[in-house]
């Protein structure tokens, strides 16, 4: 079936540009001459009965979702072995085009703002019964709209079903969980809460995270977890903040925080709490002491340079001397006035029997 721009689709989608490809599908920009609006139409070729079966299913929770920051989905139309979904067509670029585009690492600000709009999408798709899991979070499928709202899109849709298909990789490595890889246990929302702090930790570093199946194997074989604590990449990333995402990156799924709201709020906390070794404007930044209790790297991602190293302040011995040398000068002071003191009484005694004999 050819969807070459200008074709006409179904009849009435009239496909305007080809927006992108994944493992399941392609992604089209449309035009809907029937309704006279632009659409984005998913592609599903070469599936079998029982995968249509189930997007069929699955498309039509998708159908019921009602959310600002995901696409609405309208129609499902199949033609033979090939699949359609027709949705919301969310204009903008996907956050990791404007990661690339910029060049460098978003601050700790701005990603922990679009972590908080997003949560609330996500935490809406797990509470829906049943749940429905992402499967797919990662910078390119969230869009920032023109008006700086931020629309996550591809979720759930049938990538179950998929990952039981040994041709089609339903995930994406870098920030898929790692009972998602292994398909060892069912995925739930703590694989969202995994790939969703994948993905942050990607838009707070410019650095793709090891993924969790080579993490996996060199904990197995001994060797330290290749995750590189994102302190060490972006200064201005708090070590607090590092620490609830190693947590949330977690290779155990049980180690990880039990919703993304609690996600969300650990986040949140590790923020205004702890600052980083720099501000956000570059400028070093007063690390304050008492935090250091605060600090939980597990040992599987800890740093060259632990948090405990990082945040303890380097007195150099000639200021601890002086402090000593002060100390010690403002007791002999005391002891002086003391006996001068002694003396004066003693003298005023030695005057007044004088004076009475
Ligand atoms: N409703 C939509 N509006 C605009 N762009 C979309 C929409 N849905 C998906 N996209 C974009 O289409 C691109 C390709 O999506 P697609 O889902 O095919 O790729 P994928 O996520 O890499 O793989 P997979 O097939 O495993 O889901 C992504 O960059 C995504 O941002």
């Amino acid at each position: 079936m050819s969807l070459g721009v200008g074709s006409v689709l179904l009849g009435r989608y009239q496909i305007l540009r080809l927006i992108g490809q994944g493992g399941m599908g392609t992604v089209y920009a449309a035009f809907d001459q029937q309704l006279n609006h632009q659409v984005a139409i998913k592609y599903f070729r070469g599936q079998d009965a029982t995968f249509q079966s189930n997007l069929q299913r699955e498309a039509q929770i998708l159908a019921r979702l009602r959310h600002p920051s995901l696409p609405r989905v309208y129609d499902l139309q199949r033609v033979g072995d090939a699949a359609f979904l027709i949705m919301d067509l969310i204009e903008g670029e996907n956050l990791d085009t404007l990661l690339f585009q910029r060049g460098a690492a978003f601050e700790p600000d701005v990603v922990l703002a679009w972590a908080k709009a997003l949560a609330p999408a996500l935490s809406y798709l797990h509470y829906q019964t049943p749940p429905v899991i992402h499967r797919d979070i990662k910078p390119q499928n969230i869009i920032r709209t023109p008006d700086g709202q931020l629309i996550l899109v591809d979720f759930g849709l049938a990538k179950q079903w998929a990952s039981s298909n040994q041709s089609v990789v339903a995930y994406t490595l870098a920030y898929a969980a790692l009972e998602q890889i292994q398909a060892t246990s069912p995925v739930n929302q703590r694989s969202d809460v995994y790939s969703f702090a994948a993905t942050l930790y990607h838009l707070l570093t410019n650095c793709e995270p090891a993924d969790a199946l080579t993490r996996a194997s060199s904990l197995i074989n001994g060797q330290p977890d290749p995750l590189v604590n994102p302190v060490n990449l972006n200064p201005a990333v708090s070590p607090a903040m590092a620490a609830v995402l190693a947590q949330a990156m977690a290779l155990p799924a049980h180690e990880r925080p039990a919703s993304i709201d609690q996600f969300i709020q650990q986040l949140q906390q590790s923020f205004y709490n702890q600052p980083s070794l720099m501000s956000s404007a570059g400028q070093p930044t007063i690390v304050q002491r008492p935090a250091v209790a605060t600090i939980v790297l597990p040992t599987a991602t800890k740093p060259a340079l632990s948090a405990q190293q990082i945040l303890q302040p380097q007195v150099p011995p000639q200021q601890i001397t002086y402090q000593e040398k002060s100390e010690s000068s403002l007791n002999l002071e005391q002891l002086w006035t003391f006996l001068m003191v002694l003396l004066f009484l003693v003298g005023l005694m030695v005057w007044i029997t004088n004076a009475m004999n």
